[in-house]
């Protein structure tokens, strides 16, 4: 579905990405982890168009994403901060994207917006939301036009336990469903019920792309946070 053939990137002089190669597929939920600045959002921004690689390519369903931005329309974004207009209420955000997406008679999928009680705060305005809510607002987004691939950036950073419970059991739906999910956190225990794949990145370099059967039975460890410790000890 998504392929990364030795994907590059550099900022300055910096080597952010090193010859990336992955292959993404439907039904999965590929857990992208590593430690702080070791290029995972760099890498989904790669995949999302949002930054050009400087060598390398990446294909989505079999054509090179640098041709045709409109495979964008099959993945649901949810970054690591979302930035909206602050003046902007929650109903105005929604709407313009619909609008944007020319999605208003598509059938929506707005399960993650009533479960999080979002038709209550509709009327308020951006710039005055928690940074939970923020969250759930991007969330919900991500969902909204039911898209083949969801691409999560710390999805459950700043979600009290129990939206962060609606969001995983979401994600598990999905997968479910044939998706394909990349999730980041550093949160790993929020990963264990969910993944199929494991993607470990260090220094711009991916390091090992296995299942987490594989992972489990290489590293003696059921749970990813020991399976995870004990991969970045033997580094
Ligand atoms: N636009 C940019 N310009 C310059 N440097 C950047 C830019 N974006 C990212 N970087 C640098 O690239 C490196 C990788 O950043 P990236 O955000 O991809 O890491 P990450 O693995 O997602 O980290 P974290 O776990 O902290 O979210 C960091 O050193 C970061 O400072």
């Amino acid at each position: 579905m998504i392929i990364a053939s030795n994907v590059s990137k550099k900022f300055g002089k910096m080597k952010v990405l090193d010859n990336v190669s992955a292959a993404c597929n439907k039904s999965q939920c590929i857990a992208l982890i590593g430690p702080n600045g070791s290029g995972k959002t760099t890498f989904i921004k790669c995949l999302l168009g949002m930054v050009v690689p400087g060598s390398g390519f990446i294909t989505f369903n079999e054509k090179n994403i640098i041709h045709d931005w409109r495979y964008r329309a099959n993945i649901g974004y949810m970054p690591q901060i979302g930035r909206y207009p602050d003046n902007m209420t929650i109903a105005q955000v929604l709407d313009m994207l619909k609008d944007i997406r020319k999605s208003k008679s598509q059938q929506l999928d707005e399960d993650l917006i009533n479960e999080f009680n979002l038709p209550a705060l509709m009327n308020k305005r951006m710039s005055t939301l928690s940074g939970g809510t923020r969250q759930k607002v991007s969330a919900s987004l991500a969902f909204l036009f039911n898209p083949d691939v969801l691409i999560l950036d710390e999805p459950t950073a700043g979600l009290d336990p129990l939206s962060a419970e609606i969001l995983k059991e979401k994600i598990t739906t999905e997968k479910k469903k044939g998706k394909l999910i990349l999730i980041t956190s550093h949160v790993l225990s929020d990963l264990d019920d969910m993944i199929t794949e494991v993607m470990y990145m260090q220094d711009g370099s991916l390091r090992f792309h296995k299942s987490f059967e594989e992972l489990r039975s290489d590293t003696g460890e059921q749970k990813l946070s020991k399976a995870i410790a004990q991969v970045m000890k033997n580094n």
